[in-house]
């Protein structure tokens, strides 16, 4: 079992500016100038801990690329792909589309060197080269739908990786589980009319987007039943994960039969991140890790593949991608989480809000043929 890993400096050239965390800064508005929440600090610190820990070695490196117009247009409008380089080649960059997204100098390219590199591990994951793997990359995409860029999100990496899978690799199933603790709008919306692709969403309920990942959000057309939402409670921390990922994604995958599992890979959802109120821990992802692993290997081959998403704790998620990535390559190394001890409060057991919700979201996993 062989493990591929896509990184890339220019990832970390992404230039989201200064801001007050989200917001442009706006001195005469008392909005101070800050690194901008969406910086390059936790990716670099997580390939760094890779890295130093040993577990880069044992890894496939597979090198990126930039992803082709055409590629593109499978998933976004030709306006929009002409948006992000109209913005990219501004001298001071430009927003993708919502305000909150920076579109940084020569950005266009970086976006494009994501999508490719997550292109470039489907394939050799396709033709047997590695057996899965994890794209560390940025800017991150499963906020960007078809014809706009949101949520820090310019290209959907994910969607167009999926959709190389469909047209040139011979994966005609592909499911997307999403865990990152924001809703994935975009890869739900490109896909809400196709039963080919499943998308499969925990969240935090009503976290961002506004109004966006709830229940009853099920699919269209066609696509009725293919897209399942968990909006869990805030505070939801490693037993309810854990519960829904039983309860709900294992089955719905054993149900779709996917030939490929992609993985919208935030780690937004751990106990220190900034950006939400959930409490999983390095335990909870590696806990979860297995659970697809195991999922993989019984239904496509073992072919899982990941892309980096959300995750902003420059402290904790280095901690949180070792132990993904240690799972996923089926290893460990000689670093453990320094912070383990959080896992006493975010042990909590299931709690019944938490579980209404997720027996509620599991009802659907009847309708996938
Ligand atoms: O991590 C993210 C980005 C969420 C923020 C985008 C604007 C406010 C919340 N999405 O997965
Ligand atoms: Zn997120």
């Amino acid at each position: 079992m062989t493990t591929g890993y896509v990184f890339h400096p220019e990832y970390l050239w992404h230039d989201t500016g200064t801001s007050a965390g989200l917001l442009p800064a706006n001195p005469p508005a008392g909005i101070q100038p800050a690194v901008h929440i969406e910086n390059p600090e936790a990716k670099r610190r997580a390939h760094e801990l890779i890295h130093v820990s040993g577990l880069l070695a044992e890894l496939t490196v597979i090198e990126p690329r930039r992803a082709t117009m055409a590629e593109l247009l499978r998933v976004h409008t030709g306006d929009h792909v002409q948006h992000i380089k109209t913005q990219s080649d501004l001298r001071g960059g430009g927003d993708a589309g919502d305000g909150f997204s920076p579109v940084g100098p020569g950005s266009y390219a970086i976006a494009r060197l994501a999508a490719g590199g997550l292109i470039e591990l489907v394939t050799a994951v396709a033709r047997g080269e590695v057996t899965n793997g994890y794209a560390l990359t940025r800017p991150p995409g499963h906020h960007a739908t078809a014809d706009r860029g949101m949520g820090f999100c310019l290209f959907n990496n994910i969607a167009v990786a999926a959709r190389h899978a469909q047209a040139e690799l011979g994966l005609t199933r592909i499911a997307i589980v999403d865990w990152d603790v924001h809703h994935g709008n975009g890869t739900q919306s490109i896909f809400y009319t196709d039963p080919s692709v499943l998308t499969i969403s925990l969240h935090q309920a009503g976290c961002f987007p506004p109004d966006s990942g709830w229940i009853r959000e099920n699919g269209a057309g066609d696509g009725t039943g293919y897209a399942i939402n968990v909006p869990l409670p805030p505070g939801t921390g490693h037993a309810g994960y854990l519960h829904a990922m039983t309860e709900i994604v294992l089955p719905a995958l054993e149900r779709f039969a996917p030939d490929l599992i992609l993985l919208a890979n935030g780690f937004d959802a751990n106990v220190f991140d900034p950006m939400a109120r959930q409490m999983l821990t390095a335990a909870s992802y590696r806990a979860m890790t297995r659970m697809l692993t195991d999922a993989a290997d019984r239904l496509c081959h073992g072919r899982l593949v990941a892309a980096h998403e959300g995750g902003y704790s420059p402290f904790y998620v280095p901690y949180c991608a070792l132990a993904f990535l240690e799972e996923l390559a089926g290893t460990t190394t000689r670093v453990t989480d320094p912070l383990a001890v959080v896992a006493d409060y975010a042990a909590e057991p299931l709690q019944p809000h938490q579980k209404a919700v997720i027996d509620e979201a599991a009802q659907l996993v009847s309708r996938i043929g």
